[in-house]
C-alpha cells in the first residue's frame, strides 16, 4: 500500500472514530501515525530524483519575504503587479501563473519582496498540481497573503489552512511551551507545571513509543493537546503570520465586505478597482513588523533615507545583530552603543550588544580602542580611534544636560 492510500485510511478510521474521553488514545496515536506518513511523504524520494520536477525558488531579496498563497484566479497576479509594479500574466482562465514571480514592494524605506506563485488546488499537500514547489516556497517566507475570493465561499480558507497544515505550517501560532529533549537512557521524565486537560503522562507514552522514543524528557508548561504534542516531537514546523486577503470586494455587497473586515487578520480589497491597497500595505508593514534602524555618525545627522532593517523572526533586532547585518567583523570591533529612540531611557543612552532595538532608533557604534604600535619605550601606544573620542564629548555633553 502507498503512503496516500495508508493515510487516506487513517483520515477514514479518525473520521468515523467518535470523540470522547474512551477513544482519546486511540485517536492521539492515530494522530501520531498520520503525522509520520505526512512527514514520509514531504521527504524526497530515495532515489535522488527530484519531487515531481524543479522547484522554483528564487533569490532572497531585501528586507523581507512575503508570499501570495491561494487558488487559482483569486487575483494573485493582480495583486502582485498592483504593489510591485512587476508586471504578472493575469487572465481569466486558472493557471495563468506557473512559476514563482519576484517583485519588490518599496514601503516605509524598507524593500519587501513579495512572490506570486501558481494557484494551488486541495491536494496540494500531497503533490497535486505545483503543490509541492508551491509549499516549499511558503516555508521560506517571513508572512503569507492568502488572497482568497470574496465572492467565492469562505470554505475555501479552511480548506488551504488544512493543506498548509499536512506539510507542517502553522498559521498564526506560536510553539507549544514545551521542553523535550530526547535521551539514550533513562525512560521518559514527565512533568508538567500546568493542569493537562486534553492529554495525560499515559498518552505521551504511547504517542512517544509510536515514534519510538522511550528515553526522553518532557516539560510541558502549556495546556498543550495531542496535535500540538506531535508538533513537538516532529520538530519541523514552521510558524508563520498569515493574513488574509479577500479581493473582489467590487462584487460584493457591503454587508459582506463588512463581515470579511470584522474576521482576524482579515482585509478586504479589490485590485481591479484599486480599494483598499493602502490598507493592505499598511497590515502587511505591522504584521512584519520591522525594525528601521538609522545609523549615525560621530558629528553628523543620521541617514534617514537608507535604514538598517531588522527582524525579530529573522536574525534578531538586538544591537548585536545589527553589527552582524552591518559587516561580519563589527561584533569584534564594538566597544558601545550611543542609542535615540523608542528604546532608550534617555537620549543617548549608552547600550551593549544585547540592547533590544527599537522601529526608527538612531544609533552610533563606538568601536573599540585599536592598539596601534610599540613606541618604542617598551610601552604600548594605543590610539583611540575619532570616533571615540567625538562619542566620549557627546557623552559628556548629553550626561550634563
Ligand atoms: N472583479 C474583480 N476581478 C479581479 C480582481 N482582481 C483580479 N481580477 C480578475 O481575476 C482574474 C484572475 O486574476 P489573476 O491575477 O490572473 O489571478 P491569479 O490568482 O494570479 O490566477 P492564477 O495565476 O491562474 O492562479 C483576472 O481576470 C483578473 O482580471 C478584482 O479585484 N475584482
Ligand atoms: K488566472
Ligand atoms: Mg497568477
Amino acid at each position: 500500500m502507498g503512503i496516500l492510500e495508508k493515510i487516506k485510511e487513517i483520515e477514514f478510521e479518525m473520521a468515523r472514530t467518535q470523540k470522547n474521553k474512551a477513544t482519546n488514545y486511540h485517536l492521539g496515536l492515530l494522530k501520531a501515525k498520520l503525522a509520520k506518513l505526512r512527514t514520509e511523504l514531504q521527504a524526497p524520494p530515495k532515489d535522488g530524483k527530484g519531487a515531481g520536477g524543479e522547484g522554483f525558488e528564487v533569490q532572497k531579496y531585501g528586507d523581507g519575504r512575503v508570499a501570495l498563497i491561494g487558488f487559482p484566479s483569486v487575483g494573485k497576479s493582480t495583486l502582485l503587479t498592483l504593489l510591485t509594479g512587476t508586471q504578472s500574466e493575469a487572465a481569466a482562465y486558472e493557471f495563468t501563473t506557473l512559476t514563482c514571480i519576484p517583485g519588490v514592494i518599496h514601503y516605509n524605506d524598507a524593500k519587501i519582496q513579495l512572490l506570486d506563485l501558481p494557484g494551488i488546488i486541495e491536494g496540494a499537500a500531497e503533490g497535486k498540481g505545483r503543490g509541492r514547489q508551491v509549499i516549499a516556497v511558503c516555508k521560506s517566507a517571513d508572512l503569507l497573503l492568502m488572497v482568497l475570493d470574496a465572492s467565492k465561499p469562505h470554505g475555501h480558507r479552511e480548506i488551504l489552512t488544512r493543506e498548509l497544515e499536512s506539510v507542517g505550517i502553522r498559521l498564526n501560532t506560536r510553539p507549544p511551551n514545551v521542553y523535550y529533549k530526547k535521551k539514550k537512557t533513562g525512560g521518559l521524565a514527565f512533568n508538567s507545571t500546568v493542569p493537562l486537560t486534553k492529554l495525560d503522562e499515559k498518552l505521551c507514552h504511547r504517542i512517544l513509543a509510536e515514534y519510538k522514543i522511550h528515553n526522553a524528557e518532557l516539560l510541558i508548561r502549556e495546556d498543550i493537546d495531542a496535535d500540538q504534542l506531535i508538533d513537538i516531537i516532529e520538530g519541523n514546523r514552521k510558524y508563520t503570520k498569515c493574513l488574509y486577503v479577500y479581493n473582489k470586494i467590487d462584487v460584493c455587497s457591503i454587508e459582506e465586505v463588512d463581515e470579511i473586515a470584522r474576521l482576524p487578520n482579515s482585509i478586504p480589497i479589490s485590485c481591479s478597482s484599486n480599494l483598499n491597497a493602502d490598507g493592505l500595505l499598511e497590515r502587511i508593514w505591522d504584521m512584519m513588523a520591522l525594525v528601521r534602524v538609522y545609523t549615525k555618525k560621530v558629528g553628523k545627522k543620521p541617514d534617514f533615507g537608507d535604514p538598517v532593517v531588522l527582524s525579530a523572526d529573522r536574525g534578531g533586532t538586538r544591537i548585536e545583530d545589527l553589527c552582524r547585518q552591518i559587516h561580519k567583523s563589527m561584533v569584534g570591533d564594538f566597544s558601545y552603543a550611543l542609542v535615540w529612540g523608542t528604546s532608550s531611557k534617555h537620549y543617548p543612552q549608552r547600550c551593549g550588544l544585547s540592547h533590544t532595538l527599537e522601529d526608527e532608533d538612531v544609533v552610533q557604534i563606538v568601536k573599540k580602542k585599536v592598539s596601534t604600535a610599540d613606541d618604542g619605550r617598551g610601552r604600548f601606544r594605543t590610539q583611540s580611534k575619532e570616533p571615540l573620542r567625538i562619542a566620549d564629548r557627546e557623552k559628556k555633553a548629553a550626561l550634563k544636560t
